[in-house]
């Protein structure tokens, strides 16, 4: 009888390639995800010391940070050119390493073009029990699969392009356990803001978290990216969930997974993948779904979080010194007075997108709040940037983009868009906005930029409200 095990205890040992006497392993990467900004050095440190990819078939590349969220073609098909010279420079950096080094690579202008940590999943790279990598903090993601993903930097990125393979420490592991039925107007995303505001921005420093209990167990795979995405906001290299009937319904038929006769063996080894019955965690949180409102952030860091019912706190209100200080330069930078009530807080911008709500069910239920309503006049800009071409065509095939476009707002192309500054998508200087994005640090959305990370559903709330507002007050 071997000892009982977690989910992340079976991923790993399954991966160590070789056990170093300090404790630390060399394990074994199945996927490597790349994209434009993280990967230039690594190329070309490989192409300096005349190295090849080494396992190009399990490297999957696409850009997403730089590129505008403009039309990409004109009307004859032909591929617009980029007008920021350095986004135009990574991209055409990437396609010139990916052709010299062999990598499949999603061309910019494809269908299956988008954010990183939507295409995974959606072709069927990301896969149960698997390693998976790409040289960004997201990464975690992918644990919504039942993979092990983290965020790595770019010597990383060349360390696994060269030999698919990874020096670790492994992580100490967390249960997360929620249970019972999110209320009305309640989403993932809410929860995971409240799951942060509970562990505080570092509280998952050196932890692998799992997410267990009935609450995620109900949860879609859409819902479960969200919150697997935003592990790192809580500090933590990546956040798991046991893949169960939902993963495989999710990934079954997809481009890159298993297909026939190996899909069904790989269906049999996934499901024992799953925490055995009294194996150790060596920390846990629990918390009651039904506690959960809709929660929105007031500071600059993921970890400042409020019930959209509540105000904007005294920052003398927080036990340790250093948070109160931290908390007085946060209000001063977002503008916001101790004691308001966060449904007066007004914004003039609206973003809809980037890895963590971008998927078909997040638009859906953003579309569903905005249909039939207009945004309000104080709104400036409205973005809904689906995250991947796919989930573009699928809700285009849902009439969600006129839902949309007649409310007023843009419905563009997919990318990271406005979730950070790194290309045309951006908010001006103390204005304000409402987003579905994963941080709210200091200028993160443009220099001097105000972020109130929120779910879809309070994003397109504020956007026909014209300030911070309650969902539950305007489901039909
Ligand atoms: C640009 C990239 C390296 C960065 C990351 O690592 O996460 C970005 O995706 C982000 O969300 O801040
Ligand atoms: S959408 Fe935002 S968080 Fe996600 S990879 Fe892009 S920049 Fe990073």
């Amino acid at each position: 009888m071997t000892a009982p095990r977690t989910l992340y205890q079976k991923i790993w040992d399954a991966h160590v390639v070789e056990q170093r006497p300090d404790g630390t392993a060399l394990i074994y990467i199945d996927r490597h995800l790349v994209h434009e900004v993280t990967s230039p050095q690594a190329f070309e440190g490989l192409r300096v010391a005349g190295r090849r990819v080494r396992r190009p078939d399990l490297t999957l590349a696409v850009a997403d940070h730089n590129l505008p969220t403009t039309a990409r073609v004109d009307a004859a098909g032909r591929r617009l050119p980029i007008a920021d010279p350095a986004s135009a420079g990574q991209l055409s950096a990437l396609e010139a390493n990916v052709a010299e080094f062999a990598v499949p690579y999603i061309e910019a202008t494809a269908a299956e073009q988008g954010i990183v940590h939507v295409v995974g999943p959606e072709q069927g790279f990301t896969l149960p029990g698997t390693t998976v990598v790409c040289g960004d903090s997201h990464t975690a993601a992918h644990g919504a699969m039942g993979a092990l993903a983290f965020g790595i930097g770019t010597s990383e990125v060349e360390h696994v392009l060269a030999t698919q393979t990874l020096l670790l420490k492994p992580s100490k592991t967390m249960e997360i356990r929620v249970e019972g039925t999110l209320g009305f107007g309640v989403s993932p995303k809410d929860l995971i803001l409240a799951i942060i505001g509970r562990l505080g921005a570092a509280g998952g420093t050196g932890y692998v978290l799992e997410y267990r209990g009935s609450t995620f167990r109900d949860m879609s795979i859409e819902g479960r990216l969200t919150v697997a995405n935003m592990s790192i906001e809580a500090g933590a290299r990546s956040g798991l969930f046991a893949p169960d009937e939902k993963t495989f319904a999710y990934l079954e038929g997809r481009r890159l997974a298993p297909q026939g006769a190996a899909w069904a063996e790989a269906v049999e080894r996934w499901k024992a993948l799953a925490t055995d019955e009294g194996a150790r965690f060596d920390a846990s949180l629990s918390m009651n779904a039904a506690d959960i409102a809709p929660t929105v952030t007031w500071g600059t860091s993921p970890e400042d979080v409020a019930p959209i019912t509540g105000r904007i706190p005294d920052p003398e209100s927080f036990a340790d010194p250093a948070k109160q200080a931290a908390a007085r330069k946060s209000l001063e930078y977002m503008g916001l007075t101790a004691g308001d009530a966060l449904q007066d807080v007004t914004v003039e911008h609206i973003f809809i997108g980037s890895c963590t709500n971008s998927r078909i069910e997040d638009l859906r239920q953003a579309a569903e709040i905005v249909r039939g309503r207009k945004i309000d006049r104080r709104i400036k800009q409205a973005l809904v940037v689906p995250g991947s071409g796919l989930v573009k065509r699928q809700a285009e095939a849902e009439g969600l983009d006129r839902i949309f476009t007649e409310a007023g707002f843009e419905w563009r192309e997919p990318g990271c868009s406005m979730c950070l500054a790194m290309n045309p998508d951006k908010v001006p200087p103390r204005e304000r906005c409402a987003s579905t994005s994963n941080r709210n640090f200091v200028g993160r959305q443009g220099p001097g930029a105000r972020t109130h990370l929120v779910s879809p559903a309070m994003a397109a709330a504020a956007a026909v409200t014209g300030r911070l507002a309650d969902v539950r007050e305007l489901v039909r």
